[in-house]
């Protein structure tokens, strides 16, 4: 069958079987949706045609509209391009059809999906059927009936539940709230779903058209009351996001006014959102999380990763212990090696820790530690495939570690470290086997941060590379590769936010003013209270190397080393900028402040000896401009392959808010020349640490946008 098919076949019990098929997870385009459409048409009218049964190819039934052509629509501004099927195929072709249709369900049936099942008269589903409408993440809302058809299905209360917060449920869940009519085992799918279509013909199963159904709603006051009180959460959880409060504003129009009324409407709001600033970003995280693995040479040429079944983690600490964490839930063995047995003890007990506060079911939970080994010796090293080194960033001990590895693993061990900084070059220079060393770079904590950036040198063989991709999605991380540099793409990216953040409290600027007005633009929390919960001593610790590789624009603040020798070590002792006491919210510390003026003093950067002023938009700008220039240099270098993967990796490793796409393409919704002209004018004020690079004037001045790709990478051009 060709790319977006729909075939039909008719069976002897007169029901035509029609099966969507689009690999690998069926999604429905514009030509999916015109076949269907055509053919249900021809069975309506067809004499031996009883009923029709909408299947998914190859056990699954469909992820929903192609993602790809929302961002079609969105660079052509033409909504034309996404296809229109709420009314003309939904309710007049399927709902309103004069035989009835069933949706005979498996795999994911998500979004669009869900919302052509529901516009059938009956969904038959088999087990464990994944049922979502996640369009929200997308920045939008439902735009085919998702917003009117579940409540009438399900009742408000878990609608909203599923809708606001994109939540899935299984075919089993969904048999309970009403959304399927039976879940049947995978092989009997299509039997009695058959069978079902039939017997509504005869009525002796109902012929439900869920667009006109009233009883699960309740009354208008109980209505008003869940929408009113939903209103007031997405108020307080969904900041910055316009698609939360459309979706409820939507769905109490199509209860006020009925179900046709709410489809036009969700129509509408759907067509404004898709245009939206909001829907703009995250499609676009959508689609460059998925091409994260498209490499060149590594994995486009038929090459197959190598199995990873047993692993060494070397360090029980907060990074080694997470990881372990990280492994064991993706069915990973994990060696896991301290020093002496009093560490291993705390970093078996700190695994256990983490999985508990998983909350999983205890059978899964036990299964997981089961994976789990400690170890205070080389010796079951002979049986790994890959060592993963996380210990703390000490040059001497990393590399010593490394030539022991080596020599206790076998020829076909992968050799990776976990270092956020240091170059691997140095960190593999007492080793022989350079091709088999990687970095792995995961973000704390590392059983919940999403992230896997690995790092390869010139010599790392594409192989190791492969092999760590698919560990990455075996345990649902996603990977980013990038090569090698000090602090690599994404703290090499980000470490002037920090440094930044430094220099304009030096400056005179309040720090909980700077944490604040950080968090209104959607990071969880500001830099500073970040300081405080990853400790002072990483901070200093990457200072020391970053000003070492690039002492062009380091910022030497003294802040840090005053704190801890004013006994504030940040949330591990209950006291930094904020003061952290059990049971309650960090409070900002106003006895912080003197030695915030100790700093001031001793760098004395201020102008005339006066804080600057400076507006709240400017103070973001001027912290995540640096950021954004440095990106820039991290292009130029070609450490990143393609610039939507830093976007990827400023949201999954820093925080960076999902809706504004990304580091790079908010930088573009901006301007490079906008954010050239604000650096060269701070640079100008406040000294070099802003100067502007090469690569942001170049295209600044040639109106090129930051995320157009590099033709030539500098290292390519310096070799030349
Ligand atoms: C108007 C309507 O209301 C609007 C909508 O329908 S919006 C669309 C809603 N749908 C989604 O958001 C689905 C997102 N997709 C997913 O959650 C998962 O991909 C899935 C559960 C369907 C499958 O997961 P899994 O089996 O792990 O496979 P996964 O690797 O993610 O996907 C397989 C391939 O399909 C692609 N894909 C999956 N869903 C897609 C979609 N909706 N659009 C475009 N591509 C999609 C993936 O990018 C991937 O491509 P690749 O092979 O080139 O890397």
């Amino acid at each position: 069958m060709k790319e977006g098919g729909v075939t039909m076949e008719v069976g002897n019990d007169a029901v035509a079987i029609l099966t969507i098929s689009n690999p690998p997870v069926n999604v429905l385009s514009a030509a999916i949706f015109d076949r269907l459409k055509e053919l249900l048409t021809e069975a309506m009218g067809r004499d031996d045609v009883k009923a029709v049964v909408l299947i998914g190819n190859g056990g699954k039934f469909s992820g929903g509209f192609d993602v790809n052509i929302f961002e079609r629509a969105q660079k052509a501004g033409d909504i034309s391009i996404i296809p229109d099927v709420s009314v003309e195929l939904f309710v007049n072709v399927i709902e309103d059809a004069k035989k009835p249709v069933v949706a005979a369900l498996e795999g994911p049936v998500l979004g669009g999906a869900l919302e052509l099942a529901m516009s059938c008269h009956a969904r038959i589903a088999a087990t464990k059927t994944q049922l979502c409408l996640p369009e929200l993440i997308l920045g939008v809302i439902p735009g085919s009936g998702g917003t009117t058809r579940l409540p009438r299905l399900i009742g408000l209360p878990k609608a909203l539940e599923m809708l606001l917060l994109s939540r899935s449920i299984t075919s089993e869940e969904g048999n309970k709230l009403g959304l399927v009519d039976a879940v049947v085992p995978s092989e009997e799918l299509l039997k009695v779903s058959r069978q079902w279509a039939l017997d509504i013909t005869v009525r002796r199963k109902p012929w439900i058209r869920s667009l006109h159904r009233t009883d699960k709603l309740g009354s208008l006051f109980e209505a008003f009351t869940v929408i009113k009180k939903a209103k007031q959460q997405v108020k307080l959880t969904a900041k910055n996001m316009p698609q939360h409060q459309a979706c409820l504003d939507v769905i109490e129009e199509g209860v006020i006014y009925g179900g046709y009324h709410g489809i036009l409407k969700e129509l509408k709001v759907f067509r404004e959102l898709v245009f939206q600033e909001t829907s703009k970003g995250l499609v676009h995280s959508f689609l460059s999380q998925r091409a994260t693995t498209k490499l060149p040479i590594v994995n486009d040429i038929g090459r197959k990763p190598r199995p990873v079944k047993k692993v060494a983690v070397i360090g029980g600490g907060l990074m080694g212990s997470g990881i372990a964490t990280a492994l064991i839930l993706g069915d990973i063995s994990v060696l896991l090696k301290e020093i002496n047995s009093e560490y291993l003890l705390k970093g078996i007990k700190t695994v256990e820790a983490n999985i508990r506060g998983l909350e999983l079911t205890d059978d899964k939970a036990e299964k997981a530690l089961m994976r789990l080994k400690g170890v205070v010796d080389y010796s079951e090293f002979k049986y790994v495939d890959m060592a993963i080194e996380a210990v703390n960033e000490n040059i001497a001990l990393k590399q010593k570690i490394f030539a022991d590895t080596e020599r206790a693993c076998p020829p076909h061990c992968i050799l990776a470290s976990n270092t956020s900084t240091i170059d691997l070059n140095i960190v593999g220079e007492k080793t022989k086997s350079k091709d088999r060393i990687v970095g792995a770079h995961f973000f704390s904590p590392a059983h919940i941060m999403p992230l896997l950036e690995i790092v390869r040198t010139e010599k790392t063989s594409s192989q190791v590379v492969l092999d760590l991709m698919t560990v990455a999605k075996t345990i649902h991380k996603v990977p980013i590769v990038v090569e090698n540099c000090t602090g690599f793409a994404v703290n090499r990216t980000f470490f002037p936010y920090s440094q930044s953040a430094h220099l304009l409290v030096n400056l005179g600027i309040d720090v909980f003013r700077i944490d604040r007005l950080i968090g209104n633009f959607g990071f969880p929390i500001g830099p500073f209270q970040l300081q405080d919960l990853a400790g002072y001593g990483v901070a200093v610790a990457t200072t020391k190397q970053f000003s070492l590789s690039y002492p062009d624009r380091t910022f030497e603040s003294p802040l840090l080393n005053l704190l801890i020798q004013n006994g504030r070590n940040g949330k591990c002792n209950g006291k930094g900028y904020y003061v952290y006491e059990k049971g309650s919210k960090p409070k900002p510390d106003s006895s912080v402040l003197p030695v915030i003026e100790e700093s001031r003093r001793l760098t004395n950067v201020m102008p005339g000896g006066k804080p600057i002023s400076v507006t709240d938009e400017e103070i973001v700008k001027m912290i995540l401009f640096p950021v954004v220039n440095e990106a820039c240099r991290v292009l130029d270098d070609g450490i990143v392959i393609r610039a939507s993967d830093l976007d990827v990796a400023s949201i999954l490793g820093m925080s960076f808010p999902s809706y504004r796409g990304g580091v790079i393409f908010w930088a573009d919704t901006i301007g490079a020349d906008h954010v050239y002209t604000s650096l060269e004018k701070w640079s100008k004020l406040y000294g070099n640490f802003f100067r502007p690079s090469k690569f942001l004037e170049e295209r600044a001045k040639r109106g090129i946008p930051l995320s157009a790709p590099v033709s030539m990478p500098s290292r390519a051009r310096a070799s030349l």
